[in-house]
C-alpha cells in the first residue's frame, strides 16, 4: 500500500520571516534607486513571494507565472510546460524570479533563458530553497534562503501532488 507521511519541522516560519527581510535589504542595496519587476513562478512561490515583495522598498512591479515539471511525482519530469505566461512588458526590466526550490535546476534554467529572450536588462533569481544535490543543469543563483539536504520538502507553498503547500513551515515528505 502507498502511504505518505510528512517529517518533522526543518525551518519555522519565524525563520522564513528573518532570512525575506536579510534578502529583501539586500536586494534593495543591489537595485538602489532602480525599478525591479518581481515574476513569482505559481504555485510553490506563493507565500514566498509575498514575503519578498514586502520586504523590498523599491519602485515594483510584480507578475506571475505557472509552470510545472513535477506533476504528481517527486521526480522531475524534465519538460517545463508554462501554464501561464507574463502579462509584463519585461524588455529593459531588472527581472529578479521568486521561486520556491532550485532542486534539478530545469526549471530556472528554462526561465531564465525565456525572461532572456524577453529582452529583459538582468534576470536574477531569489529562491526560498537550494538543494545542490539535486542538480542537473548547472545555474547561477543570486538570493538563497536555506540550503537543503536531498529530500523531497513539503510546507510552505512546496506541494506532493497538490497537497501540503498550506503548512506554514518546512517539512518532509517520508516516503514508503
Ligand atoms: O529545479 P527543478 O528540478 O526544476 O525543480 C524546481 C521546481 O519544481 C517545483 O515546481 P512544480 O513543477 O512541482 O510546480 P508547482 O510549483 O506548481 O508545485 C518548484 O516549485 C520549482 O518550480
Ligand atoms: N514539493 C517539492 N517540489 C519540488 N520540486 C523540486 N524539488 C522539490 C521538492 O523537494 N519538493
Ligand atoms: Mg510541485
Amino acid at each position: 500500500m502507498h502511504q505518505d507521511t510528512i517529517g518533522t519541522v526543518m525551518i519555522t516560519q519565524e525563520e522564513i520571516n528573518a532570512k525575506a527581510a536579510e534578502i529583501g535589504q539586500q536586494i534593495e542595496k543591489d537595485f538602489a534607486g532602480e525599478e525591479v519587476v518581481l515574476i513569482g513562478i505559481l504555485r510553490g512561490a506563493v507565500l514566498w513571494m509575498g514575503d519578498i515583495m514586502k520586504n523590498v522598498n523599491l519602485d515594483m512591479v510584480i507578475d506571475f507565472m505557472a509552470v510545472s515539471s513535477y506533476g504528481a511525482s517527486t521526480k522531475s519530469s524534465g519538460v517545463v510546460k508554462i501554464n501561464k505566461d507574463l502579462d509584463t512588458n519585461i524588455s529593459g526590466k531588472n527581472v529578479i524570479i521568486v521561486e520556491d526550490i532550485v532542486d534539478s535546476g530545469t526549471t530556472l534554467n528554462y526561465l531564465k533563458a525565456y525572461l532572456q529572450n524577453h529582452d529583459a536588462k538582468c534576470v536574477k533569481i531569489c529562491t526560498l530553497l537550494d538543494k545542490p544535490e539535486g542538480r542537473r543543469v548547472d545555474i547561477d543563483v543570486d538570493y538563497i534562503g536555506f540550503t537543503v539536504d536531498d529530500r523531497f520538502i513539503v510546507g510552505y507553498g512546496l506541494d506532493f501532488d497538490q497537497k501540503y503547500r498550506n503548512l506554514p513551515y518546512i517539512t518532509y515528505l517520508e516516503q514508503e
